[in-house]
Formats: structure tokens, sequence, C-alpha cells
């Protein structure tokens, strides 16, 4: 057992996904912020609890191999990112490991894992950013991201993951915030108009949208905000007001009014041109997301004949991209605006034959299974919470060949395939893919089989 306030020399032997590095003193772990495998450290217990306890870094007495110098500014009081003080590949493998150990801990797969793949851009890579406003010491306008566990602002509008075409914008937002001396809303009072600067950027096509996310509807000044926004920025093909009143850290209300331009932006993602509203889920790093579903693709197999059910399908992005190599598509998705979209893209892209549900997964896949559909493929790409219990029981009810399971968050993938594998499902094969390289999230796809 270790003492609160002594410092102590340890290896770190670990890192968890949070950026954290785990030391043993007497077999007793401590998680110590801000290390990398490898280094030889002394620290300080700050917090000790029954089986484990937390330390700061003192001092890094030998440095490991795995550690570069940080090429960020805000990293250490920044959320965003969890790896920026070590290699790409030393990431790489500790998220790697992070989904075997998911998966034989959580799951009791002792399969191992197909090898990670990794992406060929770990900067500038995100399509969508969602910065909150607040202000300074002496009143003026600030954008920026949440420090660690809080809601502090940490001032940054440039950032090493976001696209870099939002730095810019993000100034001259804030610049007609405070020469219009627009009101910014505190949390604690609950006060003020603006709460959130909202981005998105469809890389393909660099149509822009920007959304201001205000406690109103109505937004002073709007004709000179709209004029000098398109002025400066032509790419910006849809403004946006997005109303959000209620006390919440939900970022986005349910309403949205259109100040200029389109209601959405487009993309084209593998091919397929999609139409994107605004409060609809896109994957942030469209480029590895390519490669992620293009590995789903892969894993299923289709050789045309198939029925295809895409549960959880968003704006259609899997579904519709598989389409040319299906017979049949049906998506379910509980998100209206995202119905919608997923409605246009199969028309866009000349799809007939394929069907979007607005529901939630768990009535749509009983109702299905009640109506005795049988996909032969059925892909699941849920949100981290993964499938509930009754989706899964729908899916073994179906009873498809396959399974392509796509998960942000392999501790429920692995529960969920667990689940699977003891109502008849066998695992085939899973690989990590790292969508969000330099943080702490991995994303996993998993292949199952229907066991004669
Ligand atoms: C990880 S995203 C995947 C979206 C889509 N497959 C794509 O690639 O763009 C998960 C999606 O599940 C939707 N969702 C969340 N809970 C749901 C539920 N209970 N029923 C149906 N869809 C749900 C979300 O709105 C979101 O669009």
């Amino acid at each position: 057992m270790i003492k609160k306030n002594q410092s102590y020399t340890a290896l770190v032997e670990d890192l968890t996904l949070d950026g954290s590095g785990v030391c043993k003193i007497d077999g007793f772990a401590v998680f110590v912020p801000m290390t990398a495998v490898g280094d030889q450290i002394r620290f300080k217990a700050v917090k000790v609890l029954k089986s484990y306890g937390y330390g700061i870094l003192e001092e890094i007495l030998t440095p490991s191999h795995d550690r570069i110098e940080a090429d960020c500014s805000a990293f250490k009081q920044c959320g965003g990112c969890s790896f920026r003080h070590i290699s790409y590949e030393a990431e790489l493998r500790i998220k790697e490991k992070s989904v075997q150990d998911a998966f034989q801990r959580i799951g009791g797969f002792t399969l191992p894992p197909e090898s990670i793949l990794g992406a060929p851009e770990s900067i500038h890579y995100r399509n969508k950013a969602q910065y909150p406003l607040g202000v300074d010491e002496n009143g003026k306008a600030v954008a920026g991201f949440y420090a660690k566990r809080s809601h502090r602002i940490v001032p940054s509008s440039c950032c090493q993951i976001q696209d870099e075409r939002f730095a810019p914008i993000i100034q001259w937002i804030l610049g007609f915030i405070n020469e219009y001396k627009i009101s910014v809303y505190d949390e604690k009072s609950g006060k003020g108009l603006l709460r959130h600067i909202y981005l998105r950027v469809g890389r393909s096509t660099g149509e822009m949208m920007v959304c201001l996310v205000a406690t109103g509807k109505k937004l002073p000044c709007c004709r000179e905000f709209v004029q000098g926004l398109q002025k400066q920025f032509p790419q910006v093909t849809s403004i946006v007001l997005n109303q959000n009143a209620k006390n919440t850290n939900v970022i986005l209300g349910e309403k949205f009014y259109v100040l200029s331009g389109d209601d959405a932006i487009k993309d084209v993602f593998l091919g397929k041109e999609l139409h994107i509203a605004p409060p609809a889920f896109y994957q942030v790093n469209k480029e590895q997301a390519e490669r992620l579903y293009s590995l789903a693709f892969e894993y299923a197999q289709f050789t045309g004949i198939e029925l295809l059910l895409d549960l959880y399908c968003g704006i259609g992005s899997i579904g519709l991209s598989a389409y040319s190599k299906v017979d049949r598509l049906i998506g379910v998705e509980v998100v209206a605006p995202a119905v919608e979209s997923a409605k246009k893209n199969a028309s866009l892209n000349r799809a007939e034959r394929a069907e979007f549900i607005c529901a939630d997964a768990k009535k749509a896949a009983k109702d299905l299974a009640q109506r005795g559909l049988k996909p032969d493929v059925i892909l699941v790409d849920p949100p981290r919470q993964g499938c509930d219990r009754e989706v899964l029981q729908s899916i073994v009810d179906m009873a498809p060949q396959k399974i392509v399971m796509v998960s942000c968050n392999p501790s429920t993938a692995a529960r969920d395939c667990k689940i699977l594998s003891e109502q008849g499902y066998e695992l085939v094969k899973y690989r990590s893919v790292d969508m969000f390289p330099r943080t702490g999230h991995v994303e996993c796809v998993v292949l199952m089989h229907k066991m004669p």
C-alpha cells in the first residue's frame, strides 16, 4: 500500500487510453498522467484508493524511447488528445492492445486481432469541430476546448487535429462577437446568447457549414454576420443557427434556423454523394472512415445477391456505399433529420432498392424479425453504449449468415460479441482501426458467422 503525498520511483509498464501510465509499487497499481511506457519516473501519490491510486509526475528520471516533443502548446490542459507526447507507432501499439484486452477480458475471446490499421494522416483530419464560447478576464469572447474533466475553456482556435480551415473562421467570428458586443452564454447564471460554434466541412466538396448555437432563435446583426462571413469565406455554403435554451451539457438543441445558403452540406464518400443534415452523425475522419468501411465490406464478402440490414445507419454512409455490392438495403436510424438525409442520399445515388426506417433500432429490429425478414448480412454500427440486448436478440431471430459490427467502443463491442457467441455466432476475425489519431479513442470492425 502506498501513502498519499509521498514520492515514489517506478517504471511505467503500461499506458491507458486516456494517456495515464500504469506503475506498480509492490504490486499496487498507480496511474500517472503524461507518462510513457518505459519511462523511469518519480511521482507523488495524490489519491490512494482500495486497489489502485493516482499520482502526479514529479520527474522523468530516464525517458522512454517512445517519447517525442509534444507539438501542441495546449496539450497538457486540453482534454482532446491523450498521446501527443509519444510516437504514433507507440500509440497504435497501445490501441491495438486495448482492443485485444477488451475482447479477452470482457468477451472471453482468445482469438488475436488482425493488426491495427493506422491512419496515414494524424494531423488536421477532423472535419467537424464544436468550440465552446466563454469570456476572458477582459470580458472578450474566447473560443477553445474544455480542459480535462472540466468545463473550463482553454482558449485555442487552432488545434492539431482539426481541419486547418476552421481556425481563421473562428477568429473572424470572435472578432464579430466582440465588435457587435453580442453576449456569450454563462453556464452558471444561464444568461447570455451564444454557446458554441459548430463547424463542419465536406472534405471532398470543400463545402462548409457554420452553425452558431444560441439560447435564442435570433442573432443580432444577422445580415452583417452573414454578409461578412460569406465575403471573407466563400467556401461557407450553409450558415445555420441552432437554438438550445436548456441548461444542459448536450451541445445542440432540436431547432435549426437557416440564416443563409443550404440547410446542409454535401460530401463525397466512397464515390457516393452524401447530404449531411446538421444534427446527423457523420464520421469525423472521412478518409480513414472510407478505409474502415471498405474493410467492413471485405469482411462481409458480398456477392451481389444479399439483403443487407444496416442498423444504426445514420445518413446511410455504410449501406449506400455497399449498395452496388448487394441486392437490397434496409437502413434503420432513430434521428429523423439523419433519416431524411439518408432518403435524399438514396435518391441522389439512384439506390432504388434502398429503404430507410426512422425508428429506435430495438423496435425496428423486433418488427422486422416478427415480419419474418431474413437478411443475409446484418451490419451494426451502434453508438458508444453498444447494441441493446433486445436488438441482439432480434438479430439472432433474423438468423443472418454474417454479422459485421463496426464499433467506436471496444468494451461494448466485446460484450455484444459475447452475447452473440452464446447464441450461435462465432467470432471469425476482428481488427482495430485508428480513426482518431492522438486521442484516446479507437474503432474496431468485427466479423461473426452463424455456426452450422
Ligand atoms: C456510430 S453512428 C453510425 C452512423 C452510420 N453508420 C455512419 O457510418 O455514418 C451511430 C448512429 O446510431 C444512431 N442511433 C443511436 N441510438 C439509436 C437507436 N436506439 N436506434 C437507432 N439508431 C440509433 C445515431 O443517431 C447514429 O446515427
